[in-house]
């Protein structure tokens, strides 16, 4: 399914369809507390009206009459009236507050759980703090949306409408005057609508641009030192803090017109009617206690006529948050399981590559036709200058995205025509930037393979050559680590890595090897660790050491996309006018150089084995 173009802003058919949906998503589940919130709302709007026509009594009776006995079931009555909307008031507030937060942590479940089954695609086309930020801030517009519209309706709209009644039961032709304000009222509250929608999008875009941006700024702090681009940093964020606050402002600007409307219109409204009430009363000889009634009545209809036209506003911002989580939450996974998908089994670990053809764009090929097979329980090197489509391979033996023709089998199995869990479950990747989570070592390694127990996690460090430092953290395994937690060295994060490999006792190993240098010793102990990890397995390596390649018992060199030489060392350097030969030839002239000048063994071991190729291309 093509992704939907952003739109400025939701038409009104659109924005219905949404504020069904969210009632059909979650209305149902709470019918209860929503029933109940309901019946506190109409306690309180049966007891705003009742106070309005109460002052019909308190006039008539106890001013006009002087009928002292009434005093007593008059006063006791108001009593009542505001002890049962104090009471009204609180069991709607928490009835709608604990189940808007309970709604607000349903659409956060949902869109993890969706976010975790979309595609790679996706996020290599979305930055993640903006995501972040963004889901942040239009989640709780979804609870909003609810709650509003219930209050509005349930309490505002009840209250309204029996104020009104209270109104023209008291006094008909003072009812006519009064409204003469409703169309101008739906007439302005419609006109500021319009104009929030699109302000409203503009503003939850553009903070989820600073708050990613500055997310992204303290991530990257490192790099923003080293080469002192705060400045430049900062004139960029204050650009976007300056246009965030702009939006705000024009939301404040826009959405609180609303106060003069709705104050001059209520003050028309009520100076007519006390002028005509006046000018009857000096006419004729009525009791007053129906004018006042009438007055009490439109003052108390005021509130809520101010609220239902703000909660207007309200929902048409909570709508736009609201839609923009749905844009979210409609994204089709693109790599949902082919029905019917079996589960891959492996039984050697034969991974053959045939004909593959792959553009990350649909267009611009990044592989064209790799045919290669790396055997079950041997390593297969990958090497190629920058951008010749290594990491692409890993991407696809994953199936992070489809190809656009040819096949990958595992043992005979399609990739494409397997479950995606049983196929991932068979791949360890050990990455060249390893990744820890926020949590303990413990966990770290136990991502591997969540049933890990305790003892295998221990035997996957030892095997790993990390047991070492990690019993000299300050709490061992349960050390934490992660943005907050215990930094460790780049070999130490590697090892971990590995470890975390073993535990996951997959059959394939996909190996994206270090480029940056360790110290020899550092080195000498994730190279150990490797070694162990690959044993027996079947292993794929973008290698960018001398000696993986040379100890490996197949190459694949890749170029541009393409497959142009394969073979062991031993063939490939034997071929005089090779790829790889020349290569080889080039790498090891370099590093005898190097040795000679007394250069360090990283190097002197194959470092920078790309650059030569490039050079050997140049
Ligand atoms: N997510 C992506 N979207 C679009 N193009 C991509 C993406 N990832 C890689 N490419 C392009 O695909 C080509 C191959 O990239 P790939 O990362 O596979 O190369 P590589 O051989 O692993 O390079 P390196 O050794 O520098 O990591 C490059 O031209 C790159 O620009």
């Amino acid at each position: 399914m093509e992704r939907k173009e952003r739109r400025t802003g939701p038409d009104r058919g659109e924005v219905i369809a949404v504020l069904r949906r969210v009632v059909a998503e979650n209305g149902s589940d709470f019918l209860p507390q929503y029933g109940l919130a309901t019946l506190c709302m109409l306690a309180i709007a049966a007891t705003t009206a009742f106070s309005a026509w109460i002052m019909r009594d308190v006039v008539d009776q106890i001013f006009v009459e002087e009928r002292w006995d009434a005093l007593g079931w008059i006063c006791a009555s108001i009593i009542a009236a505001f002890v049962i909307r104090g009471f009204a008031t609180y069991g709607q507030a928490v009835l709608l507050a604990l189940v808007g937060n309970n709604i607000v942590a349903r659409y956060q479940t949902r869109i993890f759980d969706h976010l975790m089954r979309l595609d790679m695609a996706y996020f290599t086309a979305t930055r993640s703090g903006q995501l972040a930020a963004q889901i942040a801030q239009n989640v709780t517009g979804i609870r909003d949306l609810l709650n509003m519209t219930l209050a509005a309706v349930a309490r505002d709209a009840v209250s309204l409408v029996g104020l009104v009644v209270v109104m023209v039961w008291m006094d008909p032709l003072l009812s006519l005057i009064a409204l003469v304000i409703g169309p101008p009222l739906v007439y302005a509250v419609n006109y500021l609508m319009r104009r929030l929608r699109t302000v409203t999008r503009e503003a939850v875009e553009v903070n989820a641009r600073l708050l990613g941006a500055m997310q992204e700024s303290v991530q990257g702090i490192a790099i923003i030192k080293a080469f002192t681009m705060e400045e430049v940093l900062a004139q960029k964020i204050a650009g976007l803090i300056a246009y965030a606050e702009n939006r705000s402002n024009k939301i404040a600007r826009v959405s609180e017109r609303l106060g003069p409307v709705t104050e001059s219109l209520a003050g028309f409204a009520i100076a007519a009617v006390i002028a005509y009430a006046g000018w009857r009363a000096a006419v004729s000889a009525e009791p007053p206690g129906s004018v006042f009634a009438f007055i009490t009545a439109l003052l108390l209809a005021y509130d809520p006529v101010r609220k239902l036209a703000r909660v207007q506003v309200n929902v048409e911002r909570a709508l736009v948050n609201a839609r923009m989580i749905y844009e979210i939450l409609d994204l089709e996974p693109r790599q949902e399981d082919v029905p019917g998908a079996k589960e891959l089994v492996v039984s050697r670990g034969d991974v053959v590559f045939d004909r593959v053809r792959f553009a990350y764009d649909g267009h611009r090929p990044v592989l064209r036709d790799v045919s290669f097979e790396a055997r079950a329980g041997k390593t297969t090197a990958i090497v190629g200058p920058s951008g010749a489509g290594k990491s692409t391979l890993f991407a696809l033996i994953q199936r992070f995205y489809d190809l656009d023709g040819g096949r990958i089998t595992i043992d005979g199995q399609d990739i494409a025509l397997v479950t995606k869990r049983s196929l991932r479950g068979a791949i360890a990747y050990v990455s060249q930037h390893p990744y820890l989570f926020e949590g303990t070592i413990r966990d770290n390694i136990r991502y591997g393979r969540p049933d890990a127990t305790d003892a295998e996690i221990e035997e996957a460090a030892r095997l790993a050559n990390a047991e070492e430092f990690i019993l000299q953290q300050p709490q061992g395994y349960e050390t934490l680590v992660g943005e907050n937690g215990v930094s460790l060295s780049g070999g130490q994060r590697q090892r971990l890595s590995i470890a975390r490999a073993i535990v996951r006792r997959a059959p394939i190993l996909l190996l994206d090897e270090a480029t940056s240098a360790l110290d020899n010793e550092s080195e000498a102990k994730v190279q150990e660790a490797l070694e162990r990890v690959m044993k027996n397995r079947t292993t794929l390596v973008i290698a960018h050491r001398l000696s993986t390649v040379v100890n490996a018992d197949h190459i694949v060199v890749l170029e541009d996309g393409m497959l142009v030489e394969e073979g062991t060392h031993r063939t490939l350097v034997k071929k005089p006018h090779g790829v790889y030969a020349r290569f080889y030839r080039m790498q090891s002239q370099k590093a005898e150089d190097l040795l000679e000048y007394g250069a360090g063994q990283s190097l002197a071991d194959g470092q920078g084995l790309e650059e030569n190729i490039e050079e050997k291309r140049g």
